[in-house]
C-alpha cells in the first residue's frame, strides 16, 4: 500500500486531509462540497428508483458511487447531469442550483459525464467525437452540427484542444479511425478524453472499467487519478471493487434508491449494511441491527460470527 507520504501525490493528500474528519454515515457533511443534493426523488410508475435525502461530494476527491444492480446509481447520475428530470429535489453545483437544467448547460457549468459510444457516435471519427465533446455535450442530436460550415472561429481552438487530449490519452494514432473500430478500453479512454473537452470542474464516469481489457486497466486508472492531480473532482459508478478500492478517496453506497452508507473504501466494504444490500438478504427497506445482520451473513456463508 502506498502509505509512505513521500510517494503519495499531492492530490491524494489533499483529498485525504479534506475527508479525514468526515463522519462515516449517510449524508455526511463535507469540508468543501462541490455538489450538494437534497431530497432528490425519481419515480417510474410505482417504483421509486431514487430517493436521496442528502448527499455531498467533496471537491478535489475521487468518490465512488456503488450499490447492487437496480440501486438507482445510473438514474441518480442522469438526474444530476440533466439527462433526466426528478419528481422532487434540488441540488447545487459550485453553489449554483442545477435542478432541471438541461444536460448541455450542466456541462457548460463544469459538470460533465461520460456517456457510452452509441451507434451514431461509432460512425464518426475519433477526432469528430472529440470536437463534438467541445461543443458542450448536446448528445447524439448534436452530431448534425458536424455538417461542414457550422464550425466557425471556434473550430481551430477546439481542434487544437482535441489533439492535445488525444495525445495525452495516447489515441492520436487513431485520430481518423471510426470510433466504432476502437477496443473497449480505447472507447473508455475516448469517452474520458471527450468529457475533458469542456474543461470541467467535475467529471462523472459511468462504469469506466466495464468492457476494458486488463492490458488497459492500469492506463485507465492512471488517467482517472490524473484528473484528481489536475484539481478535478471525480464521481464514478463502478461494479469493479478492485478499482473502487484502488482509486477512491470516499465511497457512497446506494441501496433501493437511498444512500445507505458512506465512508472510506475499507470501512464501507466492511459495513454490514453494505454487505446486506449486496447479498440482498433484506428488501423490505427496514433498518437492521448491524450485528444481527453480520451474524446472518456469516451463517449464510457457512461460517459463524465468532470465526
Ligand atoms: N426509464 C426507466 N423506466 C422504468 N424503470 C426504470 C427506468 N430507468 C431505471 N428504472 C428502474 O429504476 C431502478 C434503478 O435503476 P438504475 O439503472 O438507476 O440502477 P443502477 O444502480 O444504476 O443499476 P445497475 O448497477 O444495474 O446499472 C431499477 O429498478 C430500474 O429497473
Amino acid at each position: 500500500m502506498a502509505d509512505d507520504t513521500t510517494t503519495v501525490p499531492p492530490g491524494v493528500l489533499k483529498a485525504r486531509e479534506a475527508l479525514k474528519d468526515v463522519p462515516h454515515e449517510p449524508g455526511a457533511k463535507k469540508q468543501d462540497p462541490i455538489l450538494v443534493a437534497d431530497s432528490v426523488v425519481r419515480r417510474f410508475g410505482g417504483l421509486t428508483a431514487v430517493n436521496v435525502g442528502h448527499v455531498e461530494i467533496q471537491r478535489g476527491a475521487i468518490t465512488a458511487l456503488i450499490g447492487p444492480n437496480g440501486a438507482g446509481k445510473t438514474t441518480f447520475f442522469n438526474l444530476l447531469t440533466g439527462f433526466d428530470r426528478p419528481d422532487e429535489g434540488k441540488w447545487e453545483f459550485n453553489g449554483k442550483s442545477l435542478a432541471g437544467v438541461a444536460a448541455h448547460k450542466v456541462a457548460r457549468q463544469g459538470m460533465v459525464r461520460t456517456f457510452q459510444l452509441t451507434k451514431a457516435l461509432s460512425r464518426l471519427s475519433v477526432i469528430d467525437n472529440m470536437r463534438l465533446g467541445g461543443t458542450g455535450q448536446k448528445g447524439e442530436k448534436f452530431w448534425a452540427s458536424l455538417i461542414p460550415g457550422i464550425w466557425s472561429g471556434q473550430e481551430k481552438e477546439i481542434t487544437e484542444r482535441a489533439d492535445e487530449l488525444l495525445a495525452r490519452f495516447k489515441l492520436d494514432a487513431k485520430r481518423e479511425d471510426f470510433a466504432g473500430s476502437l477496443s473497449g478500453g480505447q472507447r473508455k479512454l475516448l469517452e474520458m478524453a471527450r468529457a475533458l473537452m469542456v474543461q470541467p470542474d467535475m467529471v462523472m464516469l459511468d462504469e469506466p472499467m466495464a468492457g476494458v481489457n486488463p492490458a488497459l486497466t492500469q492506463s485507465l486508472l492512471g488517467h482517472v487519478k490524473s484528473l484528481r492531480e489536475d484539481g478535478m473532482t471525480v464521481l464514478f459508478v463502478e461494479h469493479d471493487m478492485d478499482m473502487v478500492r484502488d482509486i477512491s478517496d470516499w465511497v457512497i453506497v446506494m441501496g433501493q434508491g437511498q444512500v445507505i452508507a458512506e465512508g472510506t473504501p475499507d470501512t464501507v466494504m466492511a459495513d454490514p449494511r453494505v454487505i446486506d444490500a449486496y447479498l440482498g438478504a433484506h428488501h423490505d427497506g427496514t433498518q437492521h441491527d448491524p450485528e444481527a445482520v453480520a451474524e446472518e451473513v456469516a451463517e449464510e456463508e457457512g461460517t459463524t460470527a465468532d470465526d
